[in-house]
């Protein structure tokens, strides 16, 4: 069959930059993105492409060729379910707050609603695709719900996880490694289902970089996939402590180790913590899949990644404060960076926030600058820890939107992202008008140390003995 309608429910950073993608270069398709966030819908509607929810790199370009010829955006989701041929879950997944698996598991409420949405509404069989990030043997349970309180019609479950990252998200859609579908193999209705979707990815990618599996070899490849990341970066994170001790400097360690081909040399940049949505939620799950099939062994191996990201945090607020003659306490510092990598203003579990967080707690007065997050969601990041009343995080913070103001009159400045503009910046300029000793801190190894100890500063890398 040929897909002819889709539906995709959950607007956010996976659904609206992957839906644009397949209605540019699927045009016989219509393509519409639902979800229950009515100003979300509005800002992927606005006229105005710079005011669209989600800011990447080249995606208001797609978004503005194929937005109203064959992609829209929408609040009626029955409509659009009612619809469809095929229909992509794309909602969030987060960490569960409450009740069992509480900080562990993946909370899996969004699917069953939007599993519960499908059965109600469907007069006609549906291709069912898990884009989320969901725990293996998920679509057991979405087939479950869907056979038993839908109206008689045939839904097919197909697994295709995404493995865009944020910042790079429109060129990894249009030239991804491989694009996965997971499906009922066994059965013609499902190798059917499973055509379908090849179909629709075929229109721009190489037909060898489409792979199929079995559904929970899907669902699985794609937890393993973030956690083998994030493994990576815990790996040299722990290796920069090591670097700092020792007079190895760790960028010349991962050139080293990453001329191996067999190793590889991405993914080894040392930093102040990985943040963003999916790693931790996404590990944290597979640690909790696996110590409740009682694989102690297996969790706690997994879950010693988390650990060591907790500490690289951690350990780079305490270089600040013990560097700073042991006390923060009413100094200003500048935090240059929000956002949980550069080119995104998603702040999700930025290494920021945790860094802002211990600073505050040693009493500091914070001033905070970032290219693309909005001060409200700065301040909502701090709220959401619950350390502290949002009155008090509105006083010791300041947020601003000039990076030159926010340097002004501080002891110090940490740079938490790694946005390119901060290289560029005029440092002697800064350097000029804050108090001395001018401390930098670099979470992201982008400055050129050398040259900030020439102006007069006293820079702390990670990963080089200072
Ligand atoms: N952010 C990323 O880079 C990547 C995320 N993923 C996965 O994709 C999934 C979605 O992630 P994001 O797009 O980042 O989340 P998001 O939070 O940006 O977007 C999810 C959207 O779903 C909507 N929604 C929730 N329940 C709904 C319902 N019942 N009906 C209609 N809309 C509903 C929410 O209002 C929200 O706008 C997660 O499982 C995540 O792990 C996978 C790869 C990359
Ligand atoms: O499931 C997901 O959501 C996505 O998670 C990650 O993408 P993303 O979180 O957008 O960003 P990454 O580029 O992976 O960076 C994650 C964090 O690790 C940090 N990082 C990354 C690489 C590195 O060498 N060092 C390092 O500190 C980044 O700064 C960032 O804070 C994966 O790279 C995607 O393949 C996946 O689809």
């Amino acid at each position: 069959m040929r897909v002819k309608r889709i539906c995709c429910i959950g607007a956010g950073y996976v659904g609206g930059p992957t839906m644009a993608i397949i209605a540019q270069k699927n045009p016989s398709i219509a393509v519409t993105v639902v979800d229950i966030n009515a100003n979300r819908i509005a800002a992927w509607n606005d006229e105005n492409l710079d005011n669209l929810p989600i800011y990447e790199p080249g995606l208001s370009e797609v978004v503005k060729e194929a937005r109203g010829k064959n992609l829209f955006f929408s609040t009626a989701v029955d409509q659009a379910i009612e619809e469809a041929d095929m229909i992509f879950i794309s909602v969030n997944t987060p960490t569960k707050t409450y009740g069992v698996g509480k900080g562990m598991a993946a909370d899996l409420k969004f699917i069953e609603l939007c599993a519960r949405q499908i059965a109600r509404v469907s007069k006609s069989n549906k291709i069912v695709v898990e884009k989320s990030t969901l725990p293996v043997r998920t679509a057991e349970a979405l087939k479950s719900i869907l056979d038993n309180t839908g109206n008689g019609v045939n839904f097919q479950i197909l697994s295709n996880p995404e493995f865009l990252a944020e910042g790079t998200a429109v060129n990894d859609l249009l030239n991804p490694d491989r694009v996965l579908i997971g499906g009922d193999i066994d059965h013609e209705k499902g190798k059917e289902a499973m055509q379908a979707l090849v179909d629709v990815y075929a229109s721009w990618v190489p037909k060898e970089r489409i792979l199929t599996t079995n559904i929970w070899s899907s669902e699985l490849s794609k937890l393993t996939a973030n956690a083998f990341l994030a493994q990576r970066v815990s790996s040299i994170n722990a290796l920069s402590e090591l670097c700092e001790a020792t007079g190895a400097d760790d960028n010349e360690v991962a050139k080293a180790i990453g001329a191996d081909s067999r190793i590889g040399s991405k993914f080894l940049q040392a930093s102040v913590g990985f943040g963003g949505s999916c790693f931790q939620k996404d590990i944290l799950n597979l640690v909790y899949i696996s110590r409740s099939l009682g694989l102690a062994e297996v969790a706690d191996y997994w879950e010693q990644v988390i650990t060591m990201n907790d500490h690289q945090k951690d350990r780079f607020a305490k270089k600040m404060v013990s560097t700073m003659y042991n006390t923060v306490s009413g100094k200003q510092i500048a935090l240059l960076g929000w956002a949980f990598k550069k080119d995104t203003n998603d702040t999700r579990e930025s290494a920021a926030i945790y860094v802002a967080d211990e600073l505050l707690a040693e009493q500091a007065q914070l001033h905070v600058f970032d290219p693309k997050v909005q001060k409200q969601q700065i301040l909502n990041d701090l709220k959401t820890l619950n350390t502290r009343s949002e009155e008090e995080n509105a006083n010791l913070v300041s947020i601003y939107n000039d990076p030159f103001k926010a340097c002004e009159d501080v002891h110090a400045i940490a740079v938490m992202t790694e946005w390119d503009e901060f290289r560029e910046y005029d440092w002697q300029k800064i350097y000029d008008q804050m108090m001395k000793p001018a401390f930098v801190f670099d979470g992201r190894n982008i400055l050129d140390a050398k040259k900030l100890e020439a102006i007069g500063f006293s820079v702390f890398q990670i990963g080089k003995a200072n």
